[in-house]
């Protein structure tokens, strides 16, 4: 079974919902991923969400257009992507690991290379934004020879009819996007949340996941209850950028002071 799903059951057992932070990875650089993804996890992740950084990331708001500049200028290609999450598997078999990037440079590095090299790092899923569902058989083929999940967004403007057609091509989880536009928002509304991954709910069985806007541990238990998991990314990633320039266990503890009260308020 994938990590993902094992997760995923696991959490339904215990009647808590899942926990997954985003970050970029090698921001600020490369030597900080694997200890700030092992502080993720001792603050109470259960997946964690990793971006590849990328020059044009359109789906992104300023905070993690800036994480993808100090990446990149940090020297973070995909092949070091890849490398870190290697090195963050010696160490930890159980976290599932969702890549999110964008098509161009896995297609500039070639899919099927990819597919079999994220594999042979530990990668379980993989989120890439600007795949859309009818281009996606032959990438989509390279994936799923390797047992790696493909995680969908869907937005409050997709319809019901292609919500189904994208959650059929779907495996792991679906990605609700709470609000129309980039990461970083400030909009949530959780009522608006929760009558649509109802309706979801009618046209798949995978749990969902309901990211964008979610910055504090309020917001965090209120979606969760009404989802199967939270996606937070900006509030995190706005923390590193005002603590690039410290040591990167005290980039780690002040990551770890965020998420903890997510944690106990979900599973309170
Ligand atoms: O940043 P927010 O608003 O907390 O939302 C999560 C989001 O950052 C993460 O899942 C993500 C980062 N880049 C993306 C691009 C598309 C979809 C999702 C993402």
């Amino acid at each position: 079974m994938s990590r993902i799903k094992q997760c995923f059951e696991n959490l339904e057992k215990s009647g808590k919902k899942a926990l997954i932070p985003y970050i970029t990875a090698g921001d600020p650089s490369p030597e900080h991923t694997v200890t700030i993804m092992n502080a993720l996890v001792d603050a109470g992740a259960d997946v964690i969400e990793i971006g590849m950084p990328f020059s044009d990331p359109m789906a992104d708001g300023p905070v993690i257009q800036l994480a993808c500049e100090r990446s990149l200028a940090a020297g973070t290609s995909v092949r070091k992507v890849l490398e870190i999450i290697a090195e963050f598997r010696q160490g930890n078999s159980t976290t599932p690991i969702v890549l999110m990037g964008y098509l161009n440079p896995i297609e500039f590095f070639g899919y099927q290379k990819f597919a079999d090299a994220a594999k042979e790092a530990g990668v379980d899923g993989v989120l890439l934004v600007d795949l859309t569902p009818e281009e996606a058989t032959d990438v989509v083929e390279c994936f799923r020879q390797n047992e790696i999940d493909l995680i969908y967004l869907l937005s409050p403007t997709t319809t019901l009819e292609r919500a189904k057609k994208i959650c059929d091509l779907a495996s792991g989880y679906v990605y609700y996007v709470s609000v129309k536009g980039v990461t970083g928002s400030s909009e949530l509304d959780v009522d608006s949340v929760k009558q649509h991954v109802d309706t979801l709910r009618s046209v798949t069985s995978l749990p969902i996941g309901v990211g964008f806007g979610i910055r504090d541990a309020k917001t965090a238990a209120a979606v969760s209850r009404c989802s199967d998991g939270v996606i937070v990314g900006s509030v995190l990633v706005n923390c590193i950028a005002e603590n690039k320039d410290q040591q990167k266990e005290y980039i780690a503890d002040a990551l770890g002071a965020i998420l903890t009260p997510m944690r106990s308020e979900m599973d309170a």
